[in-house]
């Protein structure tokens, strides 16, 4: 590496650095950001594979630690240059409580009704969103509690963060869930991040991300300090796969268990966005390098993370890694029909709530989970090519078989 390079001597901090994306934006960033001298890396737990990465030429800081926790995060923060912020809590499945959600993920504010919502967490209640655009002034998702009645948790403890120890790039890894599929099923095909869709949540997990988001964005040039402007910008993958993909993992085990099946479900018509993890790594990396320079045109943007996975839906999609490991989809329809799914899934939930005081009921089927997989989410998108070139590093058939290679490695570990 060019000396002069190195010269520049940056200081990143991942949280979340853990995580199954983190881990590849970790690794991603040792790869290919040569102006990087020390990277932090923040988690609530860090794994083993964190002590291979010490013997490089720069310097890994791991730091356990709790997002949550303003003191931590900002002692981790100060004398960063770039913070990329993955840490969240990921749960569709009910294990952690709403309130638990929206504290890791956007902050301390327990009594927040999300976006328009019956979904009713507490006293507050916020009006209907308006998401699919790129501009933050279009963002309408209702009132924040003024700022000193916030407690710190979750994002805003980053921002804060940020703010207070002078950090100037603030990367956020927010979801395509924070636009949708809406609890009205509508889908979203081929859409930008321009395209209009009536965003309305009630499921505690992407109310908190849609709240993070426009924390994040409305961050957005406020003055660190120091006196520079904040400049922030989101990234909102969709169904991110690869190397590490827990679900993944779980269809695989349960169609080892069921001879070697699984069943379809949902109709092969109803098309799922995914992306490789590389690529959305890739992502991350590129925003975080690009944002000094191109600070008024990336500032306050959000970039749906995409790459060329081809269309499909869910299970046809995630058969083009299990197939290759022995499994097949049996049905060229759904086996049952889907009000029985939809009573089953209805079912789970009740049990969920009934089971809840002896024991945690999460299986992957629940009204939620069911409706995302049910319905059409694509996106088909250039923004991020256009405003900071952006290209996946990693073609469909790499990713592909990096994934299929990654199954095939969790069936011979688990032998
Ligand atoms: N998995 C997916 O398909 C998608 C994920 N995302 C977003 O990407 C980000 C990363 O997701 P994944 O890697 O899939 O999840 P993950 O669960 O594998 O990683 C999240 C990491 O955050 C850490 N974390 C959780 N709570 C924390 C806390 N209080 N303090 C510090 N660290 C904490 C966890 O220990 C974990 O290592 C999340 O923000 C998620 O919302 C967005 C779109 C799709
Ligand atoms: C037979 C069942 C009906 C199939 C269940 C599949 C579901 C578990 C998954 C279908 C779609 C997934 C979600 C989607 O990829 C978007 C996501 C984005 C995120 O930010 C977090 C993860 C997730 C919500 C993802 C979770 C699993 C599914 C619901």
């Amino acid at each position: 590496m060019a000396d002069s390079a190195r010269a520049q001597k940056l200081v990143y901090l991942v949280t979340g650095g853990c995580g199954f994306l983190g881990e590849h934006v970790v690794r991603m960033l040792l790869q290919r950001e040569p102006r990087l001298c020390e990277l932090r890396i923040f988690d609530l737990h860090l794994g083993p594979w964190l002590d291979e990465l010490k013997t490089g030429p720069v310097r890994v800081t791991a730091i356990q630690g709790d997002v949550t926790q303003a003191h931590e995060v900002a002692a981790a923060v100060a004398g960063t240059h770039v913070v990329i912020h993955t840490a969240g809590l990921v749960d569709v499945f009910g294990k952690a409580s709403p309130e638990t959600i929206h504290e890791v993920n956007v902050q301390g504010w327990p009594s927040v009704t999300c976006c328009g919502s019956p979904w009713t967490w507490g006293r507050k209640h916020m009006p209907s969103s308006t998401f699919g655009m790129g501009r933050r002034k279009k963002l309408q998702l209702g009132h924040s509690p003024p700022p000193h009645l916030l407690p710190s948790p979750g994002t805003q403890n980053v921002i804060e963060a940020c703010v207070q120890t002078g950090t100037q790039f603030l990367v956020y890894t927010s979801s395509m869930e924070v636009v949708g599929p809406n609890v009205k099923g509508h889908p979203f095909y081929r859409g930008n991040e321009d395209t209009p869709y009536e965003a309305v949540h009630r499921h505690p997990y992407p109310c908190s991300k849609a709240l993070a988001e426009r924390l994040v964005l409305e961050a957005n040039g406020r003055k660190v300090r120091g006196g520079l402007p904040l400049v922030t910008c989101a990234l909102r993958p969709t169904g991110i796969y690869g190397e590490g993909h827990q679900i993944m993992r779980d269809f695989y085990h349960q169609g080892l268990r069921l001879g070697g099946r699984l069943f379809r479900a949902i109709p092969a018509s109803v098309e799922h966005g995914r992306v490789y993890v590389g690529n959305v790594a890739w992502m991350h990396v590129l925003v975080a390098r690009e944002l000094e320079q191109r600070a008024a045109l990336m500032g306050g943007q959000v970039y749906f993370c995409y790459d060329k996975s081809p269309y499909k839906s869910y299970e046809d999609f995630n058969m083009e890694f299990l197939r290759p490991c022995g499994l097949r989809l049996v049905g060229t329809r759904p086996l049952l029909p889907y009000w029985l799914l939809v009573f089953l899934a209805a079912l789970n939930a009740l049990l969920q709530w009934l089971l809840r005081p002896l024991l945690l009921y999460a299986p992957l089927l629940n009204p939620y989970t069911l409706a995302v997989a049910n319905t059409t989410f694509t996106v088909s998108t250039n923004k991020a090519q256009r405003h900071f070139g952006y290209e996946p590093l990693f073609s469909w058939e790499d990713s592909r078989t990096r994934t299929i290679r990654w199954v095939q490695g969790v069936e011979s570990s688990s032998q």
